[in-house]
This record gives C-alpha cells, structure tokens and sequence, in this order.
C-alpha cells in the first residue's frame, strides 16, 4: 500500500513504536529525513537504534506508529522499492565460500541499474582484494565488503547501522571520504553510530535517541541548544578549592580573576564544552529523569523475546 509523504522527504514516522512485552525498545518516535541528507542517529547501547532502523527498513514490525520510506510502507513493501534502499546492517557479510568479486558481481546482478563491481571495490578499498575468499578477510575488509554490498545497488537510501565498527582510523577516515561521495552524489543515509566525530564529520544533522525515545533532533552544530555550548571557566583559590563558572564572556572572568588573585590564578582552564560533554550531559539527565519517575520498565525477558519480527 503506497502511504503518502511529502516528496522532499525520505522517512517520516509517526509515533513509530516497538514493544517487547511489557518493554517498549522504541517510543512513539516521530522522525523525518529529507531526501539527499545525511542524518546520524545517536544514542547508548540498547537505546532503540537499531529497532527504528529495522523497522524503516520493513526487517521489523512496528507495534504502533506509521513509518513511510520513499513513500511507501516498508512492511511488505514491493521489490521495486526494496531495489532502492541499501542495507548495512550490523551483521557482518559471511558467505564462505566465495570471493570478493563474485559475491559483489552476483550482488550488482540483482539490481536493475547496479554500480560496477569492481570500481565499487576500489572506492571501498577492497582494490588488492577482489580475489581473496571472504573468511580470509580481517574484521575491518570484512566490513567494507558490507558497505560495497550495501551501495552496489545504487541506493537512492542508505541504511548504515555502525558502519565503522572495527575500521582502523586511516580506514575510517578512507569510509567518510566514500560516504560523503555517495552524499554529494544525492544518496539519502541514516546513519547510527557511538562515535561522535563520525557524526560531526558526517551529518548534516543528529537525532539522539535514548530508552527508546527520540530526545532531540538538530543540526550538528546546535545540538543541546546555545546554553549548552556556553564555556566554562575552572580555578582554584589559595586554599586549593576548585570553582567553575559558565560564562559567555570568558575573557572578562579571567581579567577579573587574575587582578582578584593578583596574578595568575592555579588550575586557571577555559573549556568550550565538546560534543561529547553536551551528549553525555544529555543522556545523564534522561538517566536521572527516568530514575526519578521509576517505576522503569522491566528489562525484556525470554518470554517476550522476539526473534525475527
Ligand atoms: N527481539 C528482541 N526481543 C526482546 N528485546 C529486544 C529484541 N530486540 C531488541 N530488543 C531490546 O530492545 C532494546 C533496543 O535494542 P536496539 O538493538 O534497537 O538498541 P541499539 O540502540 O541499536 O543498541 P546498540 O548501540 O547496542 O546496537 C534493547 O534493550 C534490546 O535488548
């Protein structure tokens, strides 16, 4: 069934939730990417990452909530739309028994305006590789053979679930050039991933997620709001106390500080809060909001585990 949506926008939910029993992994999330976008999906462990990706992907069902993928319901969604998005997922690709080359040729086949094989494995560095059979791959190759696999298609949508897990850093650094190609190239891509220089380097814009729930979404740069990028100013006094101040006017504290200290005043530190500190101050004030509102939800149980769907 074809759902309507907006044309500029690649996904949009609506209340888009999954339960597990008496769990809920993902919590009413209303998101919507645009077309040609990079969008990074924050968020800790077990926070519902995965499960709103698998959902907008048609790999899960929702319990309540509408997901449209360009512009269709992904569940059930027709091969033709299938054709149009690209998976990696967090399972790494294991087909023992072929090469490189051919399972990236028998992949490109399946797609009716695929890439070519070869010249998807160079810009992937797989280049020295094309002959290896896959188990001799190490964990990092193993994981660019995903991503080659996951773009030979030709995605107009490219689903990237911690796709540098196990990349050493020049190998990242080679991945980023690679996806910001595919995003010049007008490729839509979600993206998740615990690092937060992949996502600034990245994303055009970041939605944090945690315990299921979409906190924030925001360009990158704005993320946690102007309050709090405000630095702050840390000292001791004689006595060795330690004092700290946010302030918007950093140069004028330490002006007036080193005439009080009548020089210069120890452990003197100006700190711009980093993407990190503003992420993680966020997830610590989900954490105690939730602790203060308890009873939490249980954690899921055999019983409610859900395998596949
Ligand atoms: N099939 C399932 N049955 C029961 N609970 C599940 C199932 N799949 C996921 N969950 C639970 O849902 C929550 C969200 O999981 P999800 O894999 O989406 O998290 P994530 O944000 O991708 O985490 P990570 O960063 O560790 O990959 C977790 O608590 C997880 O244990």
């Amino acid at each position: 069934m074809n759902a309507t949506q907006h044309p500029e926008l690649a996904v949009s939910t609506r209340g888009l939730t999954k339960r597990y029993g008496d769990y809920t992994a993902v919590d009413h999330v209303d998101l919507e990417i645009r077309r040609g976008e990079i969008f990074a999906l924050l968020g800790p462990n077990g926070a519902g990452k995965s499960t709103t990706i698998e959902m907008l992907e048609g790999y899960r069902s929702p319990t309540s909530g509408t997901a449209t993928v360009l512009g269709e319901n992904p569940l059930g969604a027709s091969a033709a739309w299938r054709a149009r998005i690209g998976i990696v997922s967090q399972q790494a690709a294991d087909i023992e028994r072929f090469t490189v080359r051919e399972i990236v040729r028998h992949f490109a086949s399946l797609y009716p305006d695929a890439l070519n094989p070869e010249e998807t494995l160079e810009r992937c560095g797989l280049g020295e590789k094309m002959s290896a059979r896959v188990p001799s791959l190490s964990g990092g190759q193993k994981r660019r053979l995903d991503v080659a696999l996951g773009i030979i298609g030709k995605p107009e949508l490219l689903f990237l679930d911690e796709p540098t897990t196990g990349f050493d850093p020049a190998a990242r650094r080679e991945f980023w050039e690679l996806i910001r190609e595919l995003g010049d190239d007008g490729t839509t891509i979600l993206l998740t991933t615990h690092y937060l220089d992949e996502a600034e380097h990245l994303a055009q814009r970041v939605g944090v997620i945690a315990r299921g729930k979409l906190l924030e979404v925001a360009p990158i740069d704005e993320l946690g709001g102007v309050e709090a990028r405000v630095p702050i100013v840390s000292w001791r006094d004689a006595d060795g106390r330690q004092f700290a101040e946010r302030t918007r006017t950093p140069g004028a504290l330490v002006t007036k500080l080193v005439a009080e200290h009548d020089g210069e005043p120890r452990d003197l530190a100006v700190k711009r809060p980093s993407l990190e500190d503003i992420y993680l101050d966020m997830l610590e004030r989900i954490n105690t909001e939730a602790a203060a509102s308890a009873p939490a939800s249980p954690a899921p149980t055999s019983t409610t585990t859900e395998q596949n769907r």
